[in-house]
């Protein structure tokens, strides 16, 4: 059973960009860091969805995408996108 849901996820991350402190919440201190570094681990993660998915079993590889989706999501709160601005590609 799910923790959460994608959407649920996106609204606790967009209050802890706002609000949360660098030192306790892993978001605020991405955000505070940058794109730069939102993307460098958007690409390692995506790597580590690909190494599991070939080499490692179901579980693993859907533990890799859900950190894969956290830090895309990370990635639209610190470029100011909306759920509605990317579904609108969709
Ligand atoms: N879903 C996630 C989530 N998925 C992945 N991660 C982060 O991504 C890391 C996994 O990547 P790695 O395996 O590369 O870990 P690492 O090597 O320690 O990463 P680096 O420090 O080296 O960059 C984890 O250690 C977490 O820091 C997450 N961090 C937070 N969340 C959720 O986001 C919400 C807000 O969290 P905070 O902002 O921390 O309060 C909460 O609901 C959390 O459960």
């Amino acid at each position: 059973m799910a923790n959460k849901t994608f959407e649920e996820l996106f609204t606790e991350l967009q209050k802890k960009a706002a609000e949360g402190d660098p030192a306790t919440s892993r978001t605020a201190q991405l955000v505070e860091q940058g794109v730069h570094s939102i993307g460098k681990k958007v690409v390692e993660e995506a790597a580590e969805v690909w190494m599991a998915a070939e080499h490692e079993g179901a579980d693993r590889t859907a533990e890799e995408i859900s950190q894969l989706l956290y830090h895309l999501q990370v990635m639209m709160v610190a470029k100011g996108l909306s759920l509605d601005d990317v579904y609108a590609h969709l």
